[in-house]
């Protein structure tokens, strides 16, 4: 991999230095537009999502422009194929097929295709989840596009975070050189909750004070099945599920000061999620909410649990966890707004785009 002369080339040019003598020399006129091509898997715990990004380099002193993103997704995730890895390979390429429409042809070979895995693989046994990124490596590598080393992993919780920075401060137009303030992210994974407090559960029992005393279910995860369930017995409500929550969100969560004086939020994925289900934002439009909006209807559904437990069984403890973890986990207060939003400008809120930025400054793109 070479050192580049910024002068002379644009990011397209730049991308062939990671793999010279491989594509074809991509020399054009020095002040030309240069468009070129991303592509980025996300392999989260409750599906799979492909991201193909288009980018425009105008200038290449400034950071390129994002032209078009072409979304996919599919549910459940890869983990769901722990003991048959070959269907992860077959969700992959299915997903390629959109990549191949979404990139001239001539394009493919310098486009490069990347898969990050975030908690559900992360959780399964390292074995299981070698498997499965042994069969989407192989996938990729039948593909056309250019499979840079590394291409295929695992990605870890701070990365996740910093990544998903990066897009809504990229997408909200935060990253220009002149700009000095950004936005905060939010991100609340399928599967990453569960991390903490997964291995306390004794017996692999489950019970819950979140959950109506009459609601059993059997969850598996991992090649192993919980038993979750109310506590027959016990008490219920908004002020029992908060303390269990609690002992789950306090202390374990760096509480930034920066939160204080802090502007604005940006939150997705499960704060979203949430907040559609318990009907505070609109799914299409997304919307504002206050953090006491949170807990106001977690205290309105957790109270009337046995209303809930047909349709929404989890929505209590989700909703109060969410509520926890924003005030006594991060310490935000009352009053601050989140922006919920699937969307900022037409692309997806995800770490995702963050990601394909990463691989590019990787190669020593900037
Ligand atoms: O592009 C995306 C990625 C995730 N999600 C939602 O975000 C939540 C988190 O799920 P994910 O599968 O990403 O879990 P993770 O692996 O991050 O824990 C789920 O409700 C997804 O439907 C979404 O709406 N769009
Ligand atoms: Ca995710």
């Amino acid at each position: 991999m070479g050192s580049l002369d910024r002068e002379n080339v644009g990011i397209g040019l730049d991308l062939s230095v990671g793999v010279e003598g491989v594509l074809p020399s991509l020399a054009r006129p020095a002040n030309a537009s240069r468009i070129f091509h991303g592509i980025v898997f996300d392999a989260g715990s409750t599906g799979t999502r492909i991201h193909v990004y288009t980018f425009i380099q105008k200038d290449p002193a400034e950071l390129p422009l994002l032209e078009k993103e072409t979304f996919q997704s599919v549910k459940p995730g890869l983990s769901a194929y722990a003991d048959t890895p070959e269907t992860a390979g077959e969700t992959v390429r299915q997903l390629l097929r959109v990549a191949k429409k979404a990139v001239p042809h001539v394009e493919w070979e310098r486009t490069p295709v990347v898969l990050r895995a975030t908690a559900g693989l992360r959780l399964l046994p390292p074995k299981k989840a070698q498997a499965l990124l042994d069969e989407v490596e192989v996938a990729f590598e039948e593909s056309p596009f250019f499979v840079p080393d590394n291409s295929v992993h695992i990605m870890n919780g701070t990365d996740e975070g910093i990544l998903a920075w990066v897009t809504v401060n990229f997408l909200t137009g935060q990253l220009q050189a002149k700009t000095k303030k950004t936005v905060g992210t939010l991100d609340l994974g399928g599967a990453s909750t569960q991390i903490t407090f997964l291995p306390k559960f004794k017996r692999k029992v489950f019970e819950s004070s979140c959950l109506s005393r009459k609601f059993r279910e059997d969850w598996s995860f991992g090649g192993l099945t919980y038993k979750i369930s109310g506590i027959p017995d016990g008490s219920t409500g908004f002020t029992e599920c908060y303390k269990e929550m609690l002992k789950v969100v306090k202390g374990v969560i760096h509480q930034p000061p920066e939160l204080q004086d802090s502007n604005t939020f940006y939150a997705f994925s499960y704060y979203f999620d949430i907040a559609v289900e318990a009907g505070l934002i609109d799914e299409r439009r997304g919307g504002m909410v206050k953090v006491q909006d949170y807990s106001i209807r977690a205290k309105e559904v957790c109270n009337k649990l046995s209303m809930y437990l047909a349709t929404k069984p989890f929505l209590c403890m989700d909703i109060t966890y969410i509520t926890c973890l924003l005030k006594d986990g991060f310490g935000f207060k009352d009053e601050t707004i989140l922006k919920l939003t699937q969307k900022v400008n037409n692309v997806e809120t995800s770490w995702a785009l963050g990601a394909i930025f990463d691989y590019f400054q990787n190669i020593k793109i900037h």
